[in-house]
């Protein structure tokens, strides 16, 4: 079954993403280009580091080909936002990429790109699923998939790769310095290479590894990597930034006196990041402090957006400069939405995703992480007295976060607690209001709030909540734990 969620559709290699699977989406898409009339304008499609991912980009295109779509086939893996930069700079309708992002080494995928190189949104995801049900009773009235056979036409048709290539209905080309000169020419190189930084890279085995190291090198940084080589099981972890994956960029900073430990994701949408006193900045940190820098410093207007699950400091830094927070549910097409409508500088989310006006419509690690060195260059200061002037500023404010694992009959029973009789542990902090836009969240009087929500791409059910006093932050945490007896659940 293919199932979208908050970042494209992701399923477990062998199970549910099968070469069948990925022919019947592409499939779905074609249809549903041909009922929108943009077959000829083509599609573009991106492949990352994943095991089984440059094969189901083939894959794909084979579809397509055989339908006589136009394919842009990005050579080389790639990052997720260099699709998305590339859709919206050529104007295409439609893009690809074949990625399972953060998720663990078994997982692929495939994100799907809307006009303007935004993530599909919810309604376009439900259409395809609904293409995808479309085809696949065909192809049970068929009985066979690809290739052909005497049992009549099949309901997905293929033309070799190969094939695709000679006819010239598949170009592959390589849009990488496009997309960096993008990056290079919106930020103050000037700037960066007057600092002389010493900048460390931890690509978690995916694929920023060419475009930061080109980027930064140009602004003349000393740039070190770690983890650069290709290894489809992420050296044992999982590929997404956090204080426990990145423990080595945390020692590699401290022991080589880096300015600034870099480190992206599978696919290089999110960012994480180690100051230069080897400390792990949480994403909201990121995010606050990069509002903080384009407006003080470099003197933008305009909102931020974050999610419901984001940090509300944002909100508190938004007020200080006389602006307005935004907040929508999770899922970075939310974000890129809001941003459009509001004209917003910055949006993003907990989960390390940024972007920032007049950049692509998506998360971009490679650029956010640029724009954290510029930062480092024009201050003047280092990460952690940027850190130390804002909470001198505006307070500091402490996050838990706690992920949960769960049967389906647990699932069903947490569901049907939170969600539809809307039941809620005894608390002893003053509610303010209650909001089901995303899960369940409670804001309290006292500025802090608790939301449980099931994730969108991880059978998973988060609880954060962010206080000012960390410890009440933890006994909220388990005041949910023990209301929807969850405590032997934590992944
Ligand atoms: O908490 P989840 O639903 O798993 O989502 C966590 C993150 O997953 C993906 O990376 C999405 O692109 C993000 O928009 C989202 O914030």
């Amino acid at each position: 079954m293919i199932k979208f969620g908050t970042g494209g559709w992701r399923a477990v290699i062998g199970d549910d993403f099968t070469r069948e699977n990925i022919q019947k989406l592409s499939k779905a898409l074609v249809n549903k280009m041909k009922d929108e009339g943009v077959a000829e304008q083509g599609v573009a499609i991106g492949y990352d580091r994943r095991f089984l991912s440059k094969e189901s980009a083939i894959w794909a295109s084979e579809v397509f080909a055989a339908e006589d779509i136009p394919v842009k086939f990005i050579l080389g893996s790639a990052p997720t936002p260099l699709i998305m930069f590339f859709v919206m700079r050529h104007e295409l309708p439609y893009g690809m990429m074949i990625t399972a992002s953060h998720n663990p080494a078994v997982y692929n995928g495939i994100k799907v790109f809307t006009k303007g190189g935004r993530d599909a949104d919810e309604l376009q995801t439900q259409e395809i699923e609904r293409y995808i049900h479309g085809i696949e009773e065909e192809v049970l009235k068929a009985a066979c998939v690809s290739r052909g056979s005497e049992a009549g036409e099949p309901a997905v048709r293929i033309m070799e790769y190969e094939k695709g290539i000679g006819t010239g209905i598949i170009e592959e080309i390589n849009p990488l310095n496009e997309y960096l000169d993008n990056i290079i020419g919106a930020v103050d190189m000037q700037a960066i290479r007057d600092r002389g930084l010493r900048i460390a890279i931890d690509p978690m085995y995916g694929v920023s590894n060419t475009s930061l190291r080109t980027i930064l090198a140009t602004a003349r940084c000393d740039v070190q990597v770690i983890h650069e080589e290709h290894d489809t099981l992420f050296g044992g972890k999982l590929p997404a930034p956090s204080a426990f994956t990145l423990r080595s960029l945390q020692n590699y900073v401290v022991d080589r006196k880096c300015d600034i430990g870099i480190a992206t994701d599978g696919d290089a949408d999110r960012v994480g990041v180690i100051d230069d006193t080897g400390k792990f900045l949480h994403p909201n940190d990121i995010l606050v402090m990069l509002y903080y820098y384009l407006v003080k410093y470099k003197g933008w207007k305009g909102a931020v957006v974050r999610n419901v699950a984001t940090t509300h400091m944002l909100d508190k830094v938004a007020e200080g400069f006389g602006e307005k927070c935004y907040e929508v549910p999770v899922g970075f097409k939310y974000i890129s939405a809001k941003m459009n409508e509001t004209n917003a500088i910055i949006g993003g989310e907990s989960s390390g995703g940024l972007t920032v006006r007049g950049h692509i419509n998506g998360k971009d690690g490679i650029y956010a992480s640029t724009l954290l060195v510029e930062m480092i260059a024009v201050t003047g200061k280092k990460l952690s007295q940027i850190a130390k002037d804002i909470e001198e500023e505006y307070g500091a404010i402490h996050m838990e976060e706690r992920d949960y694992k769960f049967s389906q009959e647990k699932k069903d029973q947490i569901y049907d607690t939170l969600l539809i009789q809307k039941q809620l542990p005894e608390m002893d902090l003053e509610i303010d209001k209650i909001s089901y836009l995303d899960g369940c969240k409670v804001y309290f009087k006292n500025g802090g709030w608790i939301i449980a929500r099931f994730s969108g791409t991880e059978p998973l059910l988060r609880i954060f909540c962010e206080m000012g006093d960390p410890k009440d932050a933890v006994r909220m945490c388990e005041s949910f734990e023990e209301f929807l007896d969850i405590k032997g659940n934590r992944n």
